[in-house]
């Protein structure tokens, strides 16, 4: 099974929610919510892809030093195996755009199961809950 690596951010504001994006039509799972982020390149550290993801898909600069690992989720899918550290991120600069045209929603940790999400983001849910 090929394993597919994806860095993903769950971006905190000062009242503690979480941003989550819409995907968009004609993406695979178009219409679920995910945390940011996206494929690793090849030779590209996590935390860089993450920080070229949030600049290009919510135009906000983030340094590595500005990056917590939380957890990860590690799922089967039909046609490749997901591995997605998912890092949390307080500190930001920039006001956040939907550069891509995705909608996006500030959502409470308790709230996030009210959004469908990838079946590989579930297990991330209470950890998040936990920590905020
Ligand atoms: N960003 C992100 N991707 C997720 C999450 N949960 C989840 O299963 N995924 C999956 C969906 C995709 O198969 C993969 C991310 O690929 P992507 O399509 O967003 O990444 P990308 O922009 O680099 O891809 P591409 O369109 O350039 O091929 O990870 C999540 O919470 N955030």
């Amino acid at each position: 099974m090929r394993i597919v690596l994806v860095a993903a951010c769950a971006l905190v504001d000062v009242d503690g929610r979480v941003l989550i994006a819409k995907r968009p039509e004609g993406k695979p799972m178009a219409g679920l919510w995910e945390f940011p982020g996206g494929k690793v390149e090849p030779d590209e550290r996590p935390e860089d892809a993450l920080i070229r993801e949030l600049k290009e898909e919510l135009a906000i600069d983030v340094t590595a030093s500005c990056l917590a690992p939380l957890t990860f989720a590690s799922h089967a899918y039909e046609d490749f195996h997901l591995l997605m550290p998912l890092y949390v991120c307080r500190r930001w600069s920039g006001e956040v755009a939907a550069c891509e045209g995705q909608a996006l929603s500030w959502v409470r940790p308790v709230r996030l199961r009210d959004f469908p999400m990838p079946p590989a983001d579930l297990p991330l849910i209470p950890h998040l809950i936990d920590m905020l």
